[in-house]
């Protein structure tokens, strides 16, 4: 009979933390390189690039794939045999090792947790709690599956219970365009079929957690629906055309996970919860010989990727930046950024638009006239950093407090990922400003570019704080051009039409 001891999974669950933030899954990359080999639009390719090119840095330099180190997840399968070596519950033991892997002075990775959910919402500072899932099966070993999940894919998972005659795959097809690009795609759907709602959006959640295996599927052949279904979905979304980072192309998913369990006979459950360019997840057994011993990557695993950020891209100095210039800026053109810009999201967003409310004056040094505010959330920086990895986050959320800020504050550009909704673009038309995306998922590549970052407001946001950036050729593209082109709406659209004329190849 194995005993458990508490330090064994205290350590386990810390390394492990540590080691998903900064490697990518094997399978993830070998999806990836291959898809962006395959990859023909320009911007879906490129975006790509980055997220390869940043994984690798991330592998190199033992810090965080994306500035959002995710909220932990851990599945239990635990041997009704074993003995615990503890007093302490299983959610005291899992935090534990959370806060020793998310405040390591190593590699910090970013405190994201907020308590309570409406409300205050403070920091909780260590990125505890965690969320911990039990099943008691027979044996006497510790089957340990743990995920850190990004917050703009978990923000994009849908649950229905579908009439038992309904389709699927409509469904899901009907479900991605509204999903946006927020979930950083490319990446992985996950889907919990039957047994009853939670059920169905837990089995969603551990398929996420599958080996990437869907062209050896494609090549053996399906053995079962379930197997149908994924190869049809597979297809189908990808011909939706959405491509990488929303900017249409090729691959939308790199593989979709089914998991599926009996139901009522009068319903038909689905939860789909998809995983962004950040997967992070691993896998191990605890069996009472101590902690989990997790072995480093081949670093020959990642792709050699040829990207030359400087190729065609126009040079902007944000310290001198005007409207007459921006509006010369295309959709989709390609900018290198150097100066001064500001950052703040969603929290500090709330609480800029509750001062301009009361009519009070922003803090001291936040002066938004003329200047470009980057929607971020860094990581704190280790050793010589200025800060740590810094990408973008979903600019979405913060369509409801565009129009404002760009009426009473003079801002004349925003940075960030994703899609802009009607009412933002509309905003940035009327206003002749502009909306750039970064990428999501190459967060610490980003952070190459920041030359310097200090603390300017709202310090007790945490890293929702506002900062000032010092960049220099930090690479972003024209997301919403001054006129209210969207290349969300272009790029998807241009890439379906051209994927509906490629033609089937019959095996
Ligand atoms: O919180 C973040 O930094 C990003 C978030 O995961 C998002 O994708 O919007």
């Amino acid at each position: 009979m194995s005993h458990i001891r508490e330090d064994d999974l205290i350590t386990s669950i810390a390394d492990a933390l540590q080691y998903i933030s900064y490697y990518h899954p094997p399978d993830y990359i070998r999806a990836l390189s291959a898809a962006y080999e395959a990859e023909e639009s320009p911007a879906a390719k490129s975006a790509m690039a980055q997220i390869l090119i940043n994984s690798r840095l991330c592998a190199e330099g033992h810090r965080p794939i994306c500035q959002d180190t995710g909220i932990v997840i851990a599945f239990f399968k635990v041997g009704m045999a074993l003995r615990w070596d503890t007093n302490r519950s299983l959610q005291e033991l899992v935090d534990e090792g959370v806060r020793g892997a998310y405040t390591h002075p190593d590699n910090i990775l970013r405190a994201s947790i907020v308590d309570p959910p409406i409300g205050a919402r403070r920091n909780t500072g260590d990125n505890t709690p965690a969320i911990v899932h039990t099943e008691l099966v027979p044996g006497d070993k510790l089957e340990v599956r743990l995920a850190a999940k990004g917050g703009g894919s978990e923000n994009k998972a849908r649950f229905a219970i579908l009439n038992p005659s309904a389709s699927v795959v409509d469904w899901v097809l009907e479900q991605l365009p509204s999903m946006g690009a927020g979930w950083c795609p490319p990446g992985i759907l996950g889907l919990g079929i039957g047994g009853s709602a939670e059920k169905a959006m837990l089995m969603a959640k551990a398929a996420l957690s599958e080996p990437i295996n869907i062209h050896e599927l494609r090549a053996r052949g399906p053995a079962n629906a379930i197997e149908e279904m994924r190869l049809e979905l597979f297809e189908k979304v990808n011909a939706l055309g959405i491509g990488a980072q929303g900017l249409g192309g090729l691959t939308t998913v790199l593989d979709v996970q089914i998991n599926s369990f009996p139901t009522h006979a009068a319903s038909l459950p689905v939860a789909l919860i998809p995983n962004c360019a950040a997967t992070r997840h691993c896998h191990f057994t605890l069996d009472g010989s101590g902690p989990a011993q997790l072995e480093p990557p081949a670093l020959d695993s990642w792709p050699e990727i040829a990207w030359d950020p400087t190729a065609g891209a126009r040079r902007v100095d944000l310290n001198s930046i005007t409207r007459e210039q921006i509006a010369s800026w295309q959709p989709g053109e390609r900018l290198l950024l150097s100066g001064k810009l500001l950052t703040g999201r969603d929290a500090a967003h709330k609480r800029i638009v509750e001062l301009l409310d009361r009519g009070e004056a922003l803090p001291e040094g936040v002066d938004l006239s003329n200047r470009f505010l980057y929607y971020v959330g860094p990581v704190d920086p280790v050793r010589d950093e200025v800060v740590g990895p810094a990408g973008p986050t979903t600019a979405t959320r913060m369509d409801r407090f565009t129009d404002q800020i760009l009426e009473q504050t003079g801002l004349i550009g925003m940075i960030g990922k994703a899609e802009r909704g009607p009412a933002a673009i509309d905003a940035i038309r009327r206003h002749h400003a502009v909306y750039l995306i970064a990428i999501g998922g190459a967060a610490y590549l980003v952070s190459k570019a920041i030359k310097s970052a200090r603390l300017i407001a709202f310090e007790d946001l945490g890293m929702e704080a506002i900062r000032e950036f010092e960049v220099e050729d930090m690479p972003v593209t024209v997301a919403v051009d001054s006129r209210g082109v969207s290349v969300h709406e272009t790029g998807p659209q241009q890439w379906r039409s051209r994927i509906a004329e490629i033609p089937i190849k019959v095996e």
